[in-house]
């Protein structure tokens, strides 16, 4: 099997607090992967270090087979990235943003023109080109935001927390979008608190206070838990560590 991601015994530090701590995980290429844990629990940093952005304190790791700790210009240039906060100018047009963002991704006349119909079409955006992305509504913004993240045809699409705010039938078209974007052959890690979208993820893995709590198929982890379905296996494993962490004396670092 390929993966898109390897890290071993990933860890961050910020001071003498552990964000991360010796993360191992595998996401093999092109399947989806579902990264879930409470607010605070180290997703973010995970996806900044794998991007790049920041510097794991210790451990390795390889994003579509560049090393985060030395090559993190390539991995920047392969992968497509929204945050939580979906980085669009509100005060250009939607058709500005995505000239904006090809302009980073330093995309060719003709590339430009021919990503940029593709993905007005494929985020649902035809006749809103000269919106101004400030005024769309939450669902349409976040459309966007994707769009940007996927000029480049990057081959690894890493998704932090993309729906969070999004109205129910927005969550259900994103998604959509994103199991095709599978199908085609990308990879995709993302973040979510919604259990509903966890379920569809090929691969699931837990983490809570920097820890790789439990990794597997969202079917495997139900069954490993005994439980009825991804959110009591969520529960659960968080009551665990939570009561792991109270008798170590650590529970209130946290947040
Ligand atoms: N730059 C920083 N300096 C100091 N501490 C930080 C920094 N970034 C994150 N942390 C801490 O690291 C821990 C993990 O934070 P992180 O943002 O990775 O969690 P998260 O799982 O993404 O949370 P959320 O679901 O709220 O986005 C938290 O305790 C947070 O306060």
């Amino acid at each position: 099997m390929n993966y898109a991601i390897q890290c071993e015994q990933l860890t961050k530090r910020f001071q003498d607090r552990v964000a991360v701590n010796s993360l191992t995980l595998s996401v093999p290429t092109g399947s989806i992967y579902g990264f879930l844990g409470p607010n605070g629990s180290g997703k973010s940093t995970t996806i900044r270090m794998l991007c790049g952005l920041i510097n794991p304190t210790s451990g390795r790791g390889t994003v579509l087979g560049y090393d985060v700790m030395t090559q993190s210009e390539e991995i920047k240039q392969r992968i497509g990235y929204m945050s939580q906060k979906f980085s669009l100018y509100e005060d250009l047009t939607v058709e500005e943003n995505l000239d904006f963002y090809a302009g980073v991704y330093r995309l060719g006349r003709e590339e430009r023109r021919r990503r940029k119909a593709e993905l007005i079409e494929m985020a649902g955006l035809t006749g809103r080109e000269r919106q101004l992305a400030g005024s769309l509504s939450g669902g349409w913004k976040q459309r966007l935001a994707l769009s940007c993240a996927l000029l480049h045809q990057p081959e690894l699409l890493i998704l932090d927390e993309p729906t969070a705010g999004v109205d129910p039938v927005s969550r259900r078209i994103f998604w959509e979008v994103i199991h095709d974007l599978a199908k085609q052959g990308m990879t995709v890690l993302v973040t979510t608190h919604y259990m509903d979208e966890a379920q569809t993820c090929d691969w699931i893995g837990f983490i809570f206070f920097g820890n790789l709590l439990a990794q597997g198929t969202p079917q495997e982890l139900i069954e490993r838990m005994g439980a009825n379905n991804l959110e009591d296996v969520f529960v659960t494993l968080v009551k665990e560590e939570e009561a792991r962490q109270a008798a170590a004396g650590r529970g209130e670092e946290r947040r």
